[in-house]
């Protein structure tokens, strides 16, 4: 049994599905902003991006402020300015509940070549779908929240809670710099703060919303081995030095098995054991492992039981192997040794796992094998800036009861409660600094395609993902002030 939706909320849904068109124009030109924060040569459109919002928050009258997070040291020893973070407030009544939102404005690299069926900063809409690089992850998310605030207000219904936006510009590189603006907001911007909500994540399936109380953590290595001062003819020095590539190729060998076991030694032992409780959690949740795999298309999953594949996506770690630079790629075939290559890879963490632990075990396995594979090269092994633990919340929490009202709302179903697998490490610093319960409220379905070729948000979601972020603000309205 649902719970029957206020008629309060009628206007604006009313408004929301009037004004549809007019919020996709906004999600085409977000979408169109090239902000991939990976890559240092777009920064500038990160931070055109970030004014882009911010704008239109002051448009809304909400006090804005854009802050400075220091400089970025890139890989090659040289520095590069970060995108500045938008922290802005609406409201400042001490009956209402504080919500922060928080939403990233960054987006993943995308090249047509990489196999797009539309040009990825375009949004092109086919049906239901809009098609582009960051519709899902995050940018239709996180401009929906100020559609909302545009909808109060025309309905003329005072907002219910006082709102907060937190939105940065590098959280597909590892939010850096955010963590420590955090703490030195904790007792200002944040102190007041009652509630935290995160709309940047997806639907365990294509069908049924959720709401979603943990994320795995993330840590990212570089290994780099070098052999030459320079590329080599493999029919001149092929067979006469140890190659660089083949040493990182034994390496990598070492990390995973095909299972998805994780070789290195002791990196299980703080991972939580399973419950009688937990296990039976997995049960009443709604997912096809028919449907997770028909999207990808992969020949085997790894597993055949629906709870184990959500425990290895949410409970346990697991390591992929994400790229070779230095690496010859391009089509066709060069006879070259490249003189240098680095190895990208990362491991997804779990609760009880510590980055600098993980990070401790990598390097002496690293060490180890490397003795034994008895190379004449070097190398060097680096974890990235920007390693986070996992975040895992309290779905009893009344916060969570709030969300559930607002989906049955919009989607008149009850929704599962859910982890994820992928990390969002801001999460767990909004639990830690400002001491509050953390909401994921996702808008989008599983198969969005974020990160991937042709990531799309579908029309229906982004327009009633809009109404369950208004419905829920309603709810979060009738909650407690923490404070
Ligand atoms: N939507 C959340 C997300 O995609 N997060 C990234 C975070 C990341 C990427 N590189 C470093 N951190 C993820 O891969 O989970
Ligand atoms: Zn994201
Ligand atoms: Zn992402």
């Amino acid at each position: 049994m649902t719970v029957k939706c206020p008629s309060k909320l009628k206007p604006l849904f009313d408004y929301i599905d009037k004004n549809k068109s007019r919020f996709i124009d906004n999600l085409k030109n977000a979408v169109s902003i090239q902000s991939v924060s990976g890559d240092p040569n777009r920064r500038n459109e990160v931070v055109k991006m970030i004014y882009w919002v911010a704008n239109r928050l002051t448009a809304l009258n909400a006090t804005v402020e854009i802050c400075d997070v220091g400089m970025q040291e890139l890989p090659d020893g040289t520095t590069l300015k970060l995108p500045p973070v938008i922290l802005a407030s609406l409201g400042d009544d001490q009956r209402k509940p504080t919500l922060c939102v928080y939403g990233h404005l960054d987006v993943q690299p995308a090249n047509r070549s990489d196999g797009w069926v539309t040009e990825p900063f375009e949004l092109e809409i086919r049906d239901d779908v809009m098609f582009g690089r960051g519709t899902s992850d995050d940018k239709g998310p996180a401009i929906s929240w100020l559609h909302v605030v545009e909808a109060y207000n025309a309905a003329t219904l005072d907002l219910p809670v006082n709102l907060k936006f937190c939105y940065e510009g590098m959280e597909e590189s590892g939010s850096e710099g955010l963590h420590e603006l955090l703490l030195s907001k904790k007792d200002t911007f944040f102190k007041d703060v009652d509630y935290v909500c995160i709309s940047d994540n997806y639907w365990l399936g294509t069908k049924k919303p959720c709401i979603t109380y943990g994320l795995r953590g993330l840590c990212y290595f570089f290994l780099q081995v070098s052999c030459a001062s320079k590329d080599l003819h493999s029919g001149i020095f092929g067979g006469s030095i140890n190659e660089a590539m083949s040493d990182l190729i034994a390496i990598l060998d070492t990390l995973v098995d095909k299972d998805g076991k994780i070789l290195v030694p002791k990196i299980y032992d703080e991972v939580e054991p399973v419950t009688p409780e937990e296990k039976s959690l997995y049960e009443s949740i709604d997912f096809s492992m028919e449907e997770y795999n028909q999207d990808i298309d992969s020949p085997q999953l790894l597993h055949d039981k629906k709870e184990n594949l959500l425990m290895a996506r949410w409970r346990y770690p697991s390591l992929s192997i994400h790229g070779i630079e230095g690496a010859f790629s391009e089509s066709g075939s060069k006879t070259v040794i490249p003189k240098s290559v680095i190895g990208k890879f990362s491991i997804r963490l779990v609760p009880n796992q510590q980055p600098e632990t993980v990070e401790k075990l990598f390097r002496e396995h690293i060490e180890k094998q490397w003795k034994i594979r008895g190379s004449a090269n070097s190398y060097t092994f680096t974890m990235l800036p920007g390693a986070a633990p996992a975040w895992k919340s309290n779905p009893d929490h009344p916060h969570y009861e709030a969300a559930s009202k607002a989906v049955q709302y919009v989607y008149n179903i009850v929704p599962d409660f859910t982890r994820e697998g992928g990390s969002i490490p801001v999460a767990l610093t909004f639990q830690d600094v400002i001491g509050k319960n953390v909401l994921l409220l996702p808008m989008g379905r599983s198969d969005d395609n974020a990160h991937s070729q042709n990531e799309k948000l579908n029309i229906s979601n982004y327009v009633e993902g809009t109404k369950l972020m208004a419905a829920y603000l309603y709810e979060v309205g009738l909650l407690e002030k923490v404070v």
